[in-house]
């Protein structure tokens, strides 16, 4: 099944060619979708629902097509934008329901729905304070839960960890990633940081200057090293140390350590080093090739 799909795509703008003869396909599930800041994704967002017109060529959502059905295929998706756009003076309970009944759900069913929402997104009791006095990371919890309320097939997210910090960025991705797989709902998701997507994403298309890069499952994009990704609480240090002693190659990324797995039983060591330095482990894992990688040779490859 196709969820998106475009082909030769154009929006210019007076003075900017923002999409460029764009052919592309999506299916179902979490696609992200990268491109450095100005390199068309929002505009291209903008087409999809049928906010924008293209220039040329077409596009088709859940097989409809947003030049004709744009209120059919904003009935079935839901869009949380990229720019700050809450009322500040109501509370999120408030702008929820309101966003249901706009949807068309009954009082009685946007009122449980908005509460269900809030539930999922991770607003608790203060979603009953004015929006106003919210911190950037619970603003983009209440965009995200007005684009779930009405029980979407699919979601247009446009960049939605902006302005958040490590932690706040991991918690959106894990919402996401939850989205996709326990809701079942398929989602485009936007960013310009190419690394964080390959945490949540099936399928990545990349776009650069409104062309297309690359469109690839995500595993094509990252196929394993010979390499195991170690990460601990503390004492990385230490832990680097005792595998080196033992004849592997290390290097250490902030908290992660990259381990050469050129031998049988490199695993086994780490685990019993980790056992016997008594550290927490949080991660051990296939080293795999970083998207930010590939997009940086592609890229080189086309200058
Ligand atoms: N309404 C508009 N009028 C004129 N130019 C526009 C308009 N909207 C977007 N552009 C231009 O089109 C290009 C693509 O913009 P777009 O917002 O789609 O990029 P983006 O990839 O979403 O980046 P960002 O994350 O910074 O928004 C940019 O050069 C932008 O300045």
């Amino acid at each position: 099944m196709t969820i998106l799909a475009t082909e030769g795509l154009t929006k210019r703008f007076p003075r900017v060619t923002a999409l460029d003869r764009l052919t592309v396909t999506a299916g179902p599930g979490v696609t992200g979708l990268v491109g450095a800041n100005g390199a068309g994704k929002s505009t291209l967002i903008k087409i999809l629902l049928g906010l924008l017109p293209p220039t040329e060529g077409r596009a088709a959502v859940l097989g409809l097509d947003p030049a004709t059905q744009a209120l059919d295929i904003r009935r079935k998706v839901g869009y949380m934008p990229e720019h700050d756009c809450l009322p500040p003076d109501v509370s999120a309970t408030e702008f929820t329901v309101h966003m249901a009944r706009m949807s068309g759900l009954p009082r009685g069913a946007a009122r449980e729905r908005a509460a269900d929402t809030l539930r999922h997104v991770g607003l608790y009791e203060e979603r009953y304070r004015p929006i106003g006095g919210y911190s950037t990371g619970m603003k983009q919890r209440v965009k995200l839960a007005q684009a779930l309320v009405h029980d979407p097939s699919l979601l247009f997210l446009d960049e939605p960890t902006n302005g958040l910090d490590p932690r706040g960025r991991d918690d959106m991705l894990a919402l996401i990633r939850r989205i996709g797989a326990e809701f079942g709902i398929s989602v485009v998701v936007t960013s310009h940081l190419l690394g964080e997507l390959e945490r949540v994403c099936d399928h990545v298309i990349v776009i650069d200057g409104g062309r297309l890069l690359r469109s690839s499952a995500i595993g094509e994009f990252t196929q394993a090293t010979h390499s195991i990704t170690v990460e601990v609480e503390e004492g990385g240090e230490a832990l680097a140390e005792r595998l080196r002693a033992a004849g592997h190659a290390v290097t250490e990324h902030g908290r992660l350590l990259i381990v050469d797995d050129g031998a049988p039983g490199t695993h086994d060591l780490v685990r019993d080093a980790v056992c016997d330095l008594n550290l927490s482990l949080v991660r051990l894992e296939q080293g795999r090739h970083r998207i930010e990688d590939v997009f940086r040779e592609e890229a080189a490859a086309h200058v």
